[in-house]
Order: C-alpha cells, then sequence, then structure tokens
C-alpha cells in the first residue's frame, strides 16, 4: 500500500498513482480492477486522455465488487484547455464527473496554462489542442481568458462541494505567484514533468515554502513520448549507470530506483503502465530507502531536460507555437 502525502488542506495524497495517458479504452477497465487489486488507490484521469468513461466503468465495477471504498481512493482530474471561460469549467467538470461516475473528484487541475478556443462537447471530445492539422502552418487558436476567472469558477465548485481540492499543472514559479496573489482557496497540488533529467530544484522549493504539495508527471523520464521520447534509447534515465548501479546495490529495477528518488523528494508520482507486472513493480518502493549519497547522485543528472512542452510537442503540428517554458 502507498504512503501518502499530507496536503495543506488536511486531505492526504498517496505517493503513488497510476497514470491514464496513452492507455486505450479497452484496457482500461480491467487495468483500474488489476491496480486497486495490487494496492493502488490514486488515479491520475483527465478529459484529454479521451478514456475517463472507461476509467469510471473500472472505477464502479470496484466499487460494485467491493474491491474497495471510494472514501479510500484519490481520482484526480484536469480541466481542459479548450474550457478555462468560466461558463464552461462547470459542464466540463460534470462531463468528467459523468464519465467518471462519480459525485465528487478529490483533486481537479488546471492542464495548462493556456487558453485554447472552445469547442462544444457535441462538435468533439476530446477536443484536443484545437489546430487544423491539414493546414500548412496549424497554429494552436486561443482564447484570453485570464487564468484568475477560470480558478475563480474552480474555487466555486469547491464551494458547491463537487470538488475537494484544486490545483494546477505545468506552471511555473511566476504563474503561481501571480495565482496566489488572487487566489481565495490556495492550489494543494502543482503537477509538472519531473524526473532525474528536470529535477526542478527551485520550483519545488517554492512549493515547499508555499505549502504546495509537488506530483511529478512523466516520473520514468518521458519514455513514452513520440516523437522527443526516450523509448529504446540508450540515453533514457533507466539505462543510466547511476541508476542501474544503485538499483543493483539495493536488488531493485531502475525504475524503482527512479520513482522512489521521487517519492523521497516528498513528491507524489504517477507512472503510467499497461502492465500488471510493472503495477507491481511501481508500487513496491515503500519497504527500501536511498541514501543522501544515492540521492544526490540521481539528482545530479539533472540537465533542465523538458519533454513536455506544447511548443515542441509533435513539432510538425505545433511549428508556430512558441514554447511556454524558457
Ligand atoms: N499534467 C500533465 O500535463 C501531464 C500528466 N501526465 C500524467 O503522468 C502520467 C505518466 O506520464 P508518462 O508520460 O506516461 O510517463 P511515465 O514516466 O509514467 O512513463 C510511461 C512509460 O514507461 C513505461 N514503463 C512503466 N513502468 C515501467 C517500468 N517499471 N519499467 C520500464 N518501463 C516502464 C510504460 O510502458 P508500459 O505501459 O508498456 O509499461 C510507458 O512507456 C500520465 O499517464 C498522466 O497521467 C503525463 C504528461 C503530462
Ligand atoms: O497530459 C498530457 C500529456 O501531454 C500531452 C501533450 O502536452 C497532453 O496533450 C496530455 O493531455
Amino acid at each position: 500500500m502507498t504512503e501518502t502525502l499530507q496536503l495543506a488542506s488536511g486531505a492526504k495524497l498517496p505517493k503513488v498513482g497510476l497514470g491514464f495517458w496513452k492507455i486505450d479504452s479497452e484496457a482500461v477497465p480491467s487495468i483500474v480492477e488489476e491496480a486497486i487489486d495490487v494496492g493502488y488507490r490514486h488515479f491520475d484521469c483527465a478529459c484529454d486522455y479521451g478514456n475517463e468513461e472507461a476509467v469510471g466503468r473500472g472505477l464502479s465495477a470496484s466499487l460494485n465488487s467491493g474491491r474497495c471504498q471510494r472514501e479510500d481512493l484519490w481520482v484526480t482530474s484536469k480541466l481542459w484547455n479548450t474550457y478555462h471561460a468560466p461558463e464552461h469549467v462547470r459542464p466540463a467538470l460534470q462531463k468528467t464527473l459523468t464519465d467518471l461516475q462519480l459525485d465528487e473528484l478529490d483533486l481537479y487541475l488546471i492542464h495548462f496554462p493556456i487558453s485554447l478556443k472552445y469547442v462544444p462537447f457535441e462538435e468533439r471530445y476530446p477536443p484536443g489542442w484545437v489546430f487544423d492539422p491539414e493546414q500548412e502552418t496549424p497554429q494552436m487558436e486561443f482564447a484570453p481568458v485570464p487564468i484568475l476567472e477560470t480558478w475563480q469558477a474552480m474555487e466555486e465548485l469547491v464551494d458547491e462541494g463537487l470538488i475537494k481540492n484544486i490545483g494546477v499543472c505545468n506552471f511555473n514559479t511566476g504563474l503561481l505567484a501571480d495565482l496566489l496573489n488572487g487566489a481565495r482557496i490556495r492550489p494543494s497540488v502543482l503537477q509538472i514533468e519531473r524526473h532525474p533529467y528536470l529535477v526542478q530544484e527551485k520550483l519545488l522549493k517554492y512549493c515547499q515554502q508555499q505549502k504546495i504539495a509537488v506530483t511529478g508527471f512523466s516520473p520514468l523520464g518521458a519514455l513514452s513520448y513520440v516523437p522527443i521520447g526516450m523509448a529504446g534509447t540508450d540515453d533514457s534515465v533507466l539505462s543510466q549507470a547511476v541508476v542501474q548501479d544503485i538499483a543493483k546495490r539495493h536488488g531493485r529495477t531502475p525504475a524503482q530506483v527512479v520513482l522512489r528518488w521521487g517519492v523521497q523528494c516528498e513528491t507524489a508520482v504517477i507512472p503510467k503502465t499497461t502492465r500488471r507486472e510493472r503495477l507491481v513493480e511501481n508500487i513496491s518502493i515503500f519497504d527500501f530507502e536511498l541514501s543522501d549519497d544515492e540521492m544526490a547522485a540521481i539528482s545530479g543528472l539533472d540537465q533542465h531536460r523538458r519533454f513536455n512542452d506544447p511548443g515542441d510537442f509533435g513539432l510538425e503540428a505545433f511549428n508556430t507555437f512558441c514554447p511556454i517554458y524558457d
């Protein structure tokens, strides 16, 4: 069973969760049940993953079969970029709740600090990044919505009991500071890309000061990114000698060492896998500890190397868009 991170709101976020990006809907319900059987209680979903309805079927089957109780689960979802206008936030959440077959979410995150043109559900769901790939220079279509207005709409949904915690993803320190200036309800969680190639030391420190918990996405080091990912390359975090040596010393796999490094940095991690043996492997990290030297050696792999920047994600599609990070 996974340990938890205590949030400023008092809630307890399980330190290991299962991420659902890129899991086919057909496979999702049984993966949810298997994950619960092997101890997962934290599920990282998003409208954009196109599989929330399938996650809902898996959760509902698990609850109905008595595998777990609703209060033992932590379900996160994310508001997609096309729904930032205040009038679209509630319908977006309602759609997610309906798909997930839940009455409330444990955590709702603003997925990106990017507001895109609204696309009605009946036109396309999930709408994705809103560009026309047929165009010679396909451009994202933006919408002028100040982030604080989106946040205030989310705060109202907390007041109404539809969400327990709210937070953001892919924000840097400046964006967080700006949000904190206007927020009535402070963000409980920041979800960011984080692995040994992107340690984000300063952002983590800022979050610790502000009592915002951090969840690291792509915690194994961007293995699944196409075309810019590391899958099958000798350059992946998991094939680094530092990681492999530490893994041998502890009798663990490189993935377990990298995930353990994540939780020992006091962050939650949300690895994705579709394989039962890896579900078990990725959560079995609470019965060993890395030394300070081992932690420092893994952090020393930092290359400030980011894989998930919409500016270069899918190079052809976004070739006219500037990266949102420095
Ligand atoms: N907020 C945001 O903007 C974002 C959030 N996320 C969230 O983070 C989650 C995880 O991110 P993701 O980018 O998938 O990255 P991960 O670091 O979780 O890597 C997933 C890849 O690693 C493989 N893998 C899983 N476990 C192991 C293991 N033990 N040993 C070797 N390989 C392994 C998987 O393959 P296989 O399935 O075959 O096991 C898959 O190819 C997402 O599912 C999503 O929920 C991700 C990106 C952006
Ligand atoms: O979370 C996710 C992973 O990254 C992708 C590209 O930025 C997003 O589209 C997706 O929602």
